[in-house]
């Protein structure tokens, strides 16, 4: 990807100065669920890019859901980012990683304004709160650091893993036999629509719904996704993740995944998953996301400091 000289050790210095250092944890997206399920591709994915995900075959899969953020007791019932990662297990020992949230846009266009943001949003020593005027003058000068907080405050409060749509925000290339490739965004869409609570379920619901959801969505076959590209037409730009395609671009069914069991929590293959978004397999590229491009190092930065927090676990 293009040149970012941002330090990948800052970045992960300053998440844990802002949003709280939990050991053992991971560093971003700490509160989450290891489950599995299978992916079947589609006879359109076979034809925009030759990846063996896409041979029709089923194809086992390891999932994390998560809610943003450092802590591990963060409540379900706010309207705040989820995630869905996933490692697709292909034929031959091949990995397909992602890192999935559910808004079309991430919170900054660049490493170097993901970290500014972060250092804006840090709490003062005296008052335990982000100092407003700066938190103003950083936004104020990097105005789309904003869009994702919009996007959420829009939305209702979530009410399920299994019922929302979850972006891979970067764009990616998708390599055919005949060589050409074609350029787009995924998602995730779940088969059985959105789903968002009123505020007054929301705060019903309580801090901890989303994992026994999951669990009771699992059970009756209600947590599919159909795994979606968005095609990007000459013009569009690729390489800024608070930059959405336009409304109304051709969506191509790539094909589903279907999520068949949930781990107990603490339990499951995903453990030992660092979801890094820039393992792909042969017949899918990366784009010239310079944001995507910076997040392999932070993810093994804070792995490594959680694995060694965790000790010999
Ligand atoms: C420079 C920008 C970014 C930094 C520094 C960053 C940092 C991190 C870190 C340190 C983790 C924890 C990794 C681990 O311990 O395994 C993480 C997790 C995660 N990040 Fe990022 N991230 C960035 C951008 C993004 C973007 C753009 C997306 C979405 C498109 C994203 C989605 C996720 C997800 C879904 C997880 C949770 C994965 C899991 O379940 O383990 N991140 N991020």
């Amino acid at each position: 990807g293009p040149a970012d000289n941002t330090d990948p050790t800052a970045l992960v210095n300053q998440l844990e100065a802002t949003t709280g250092k939990f050991p053992g944890q991971r560093r971003s997206g700490a509160k989450g669920i290891c489950a599995t399920g299978e992916f079947v591709g589609s006879a359109q994915g076979r034809a925009l890019s030759t990846a063996s995900a896409f041979s029709g075959q089923p194809v086992p899969v390891v999932a994390r859901f998560s809610l943003t953020g450092a802590n591990p007791a963060a409540p379900d019932n706010t309207k705040s980012q989820r995630n869905m990662a996933l490692q697709f297990n292909l034929p031959g020992g091949e990995q397909w990683l992602m890192g999935n949230i559910s808004t079309p846009v991430f919170g900054a266009a660049t490493p170097a304004q993901f970290l500014g943001r972060l250092a804006s949003l840090q709490a003062d020593p005296a008052t335990k709160k982000a100092d407003p005027a700066k938190v103003k003058a950083f936004a104020d000068a990097n105005p789309e650091v904003l869009l994702q907080g919009k996007y959420l405050a829009a939305q209702p409060v979530p009410a399920s893993f299994a019922g929302l749509n979850y972006w891979g925000v970067h764009g990616f290339g998708f390599v055919n036999a005949q060589g050409a490739t074609t350029w787009g965004k995924w998602l995730f869409e779940p088969v059985g629509g959105v789903q968002g609570l009123s505020d007054d379920e929301a705060k019903a619901k309580g801090a901890n719904f989303l994992f026994d959801d999951l669990r009771q969505r699992v059970a009756t076959g209600q947590a599919r996704f159909d795994f979606n590209l968005e095609l990007a037409q000459s013009g569009d730009q690729l390489d800024n993740p608070t930059v959405p395609l336009p409304a109304g671009r051709q969506k191509v069914n790539l094909g589903q995944l279907r999520i068949t069991k949930v781990e107990a929590e603490g339990q499951g293959a995903c453990l030992g998953v660092t979801f890094i978004p820039t393992v792909l397999p042969k017949g899918v590229v990366a784009g010239n996301d310079p944001v995507l491009a910076a997040r392999a190092a932070p993810y093994a930065i804070s792995q490594g400091r959680r694995q060694s927090e965790a000790g010999a676990k």
